[in-house]
C-alpha cells in the first residue's frame, strides 16, 4: 500500500504498480488527451487490471486432449460477475469482459447529485443467481466514497459477498470511508491521490471521468 499514507495501510487495498499502467495513467491525466484516446487507454488498462486482480482465482485440473495426447490441464473454476457503475465504469467494462468472456454482467447507475448533495440511483440490474460469485466492481474513481458505498450496499442486498472494487484513482478519505462501511471489500487501484478539491474532485486527478470518456465536458 502507498507509503505516504499509513492511515490507509489496509491489507485489502492493492496498489497495482506496473510501468504499462503508470505510463497510460499519465496520458489519461493530461488535460489535452481527447475522448477517443481516453477510451482506448482506459479499455487497455482495464485488461491489465483484470489480469492483476485475478491472479488468485481458483483453478482446477480438467482432462483434455491435445493433438498428441491426453492430459490434465488447469481451468478457472470460479464464477466471476462484473458490475459496472455507470457512467464511467462502462469505460472499463469491455476490457474486463474480454478477459472474462464467460462472466455475467450487472449495471448500477449512480451519480452524485450536486444539488441534493447525495448519490442518486437511476438504474440497477444484476444477473440472476450470482450468490457466491466473485464480483468485480468497476468505477474509475473513488473520491468521497459515497458512490461506491451506495453501490456495495445495494450489491449486498442481493447476497453477494466477495467484492473486488477496481478503480484508477482513490482519495485517502474515500478509502477510509469504504473500509469503515465495507471492510471485507478489496480495492485494486493505481494511485492514492493527494486529496480532493471543494467540489469533491480528486487532486491531481484526471477530471470528471464520465465527462472525459464521453466528451460531455
Ligand atoms: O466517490 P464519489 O465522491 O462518490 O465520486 C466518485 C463517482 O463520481 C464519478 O461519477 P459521477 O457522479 O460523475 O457520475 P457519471 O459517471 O455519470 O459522470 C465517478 O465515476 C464515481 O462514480
Ligand atoms: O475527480 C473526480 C471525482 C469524482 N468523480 C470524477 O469523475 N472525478
Ligand atoms: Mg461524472
Amino acid at each position: 500500500m502507498s507509503k505516504h499514507n499509513s492511515k490507509i495501510d489496509h491489507q485489502n487495498i492493492h496498489l497495482l504498480q506496473h510501468p504499462l499502467l503508470s505510463h497510460s495513467l499519465s496520458i489519461l491525466r493530461k488535460k489535452d488527451t481527447n475522448a477517443g484516446e481516453f477510451r482506448r487507454l482506459l479499455s487497455e488498462m482495464s485488461r491489465l487490471m483484470a489480469y492483476e486482480s485475478s491472479r488468485d482465482l481458483k483453478i482446477k485440473n480438467i482432462p483434455i486432449e491435445t493433438p498428441f495426447e491426453k492430459m490434465e490441464s488447469p481451468f478457472i473454476c470460479e464464477d466471476v460477475t462484473i458490475v459496472s457503475v455507470m457512467r464511467a465504469g462502462m469505460g472499463m467494462l469491455d476490457g474486463f469482459m474480454q478477459m472474462f468472456p464467460l462472466s455475467k454482467v450487472g449495471h448500477i447507475g449512480i451519480y452524485r447529485d450536486k444539488f441534493l448533495n447525495n448519490t442518486v440511483e437511476y438504474y440497477f440490474r444484476l444477473p440472476d443467481d450470482i450468490e457466491g460469485n466473485k464480483i468485480f466492481l468497476l468505477d474509475p474513481l473513488l473520491a468521497t466514497g459515497s458512490t461506491v458505498v451506495a453501490a456495495i450496499d445495494r450489491l449486498k442486498q442481493y447476497g453477494v459477498h466477495e467484492i473486488r472494487f477496481h478503480c484508477l484513482l482513490a482519495s485517502p478519505e474515500g478509502l477510509e470511508i469504504l473500509h469503515e462501511s465495507h471492510p471485507d471489500v478489496s480495492v485494486y487501484c493505481l494511485s492514492v491521490e493527494r486529496g480532493m478539491n471543494e467540489k469533491g474532485y480528486l487532486l491531481p486527478g484526471l477530471g470528471d471521468a464520465g465527462d472525459r470518456i464521453y466528451g460531455t465536458l
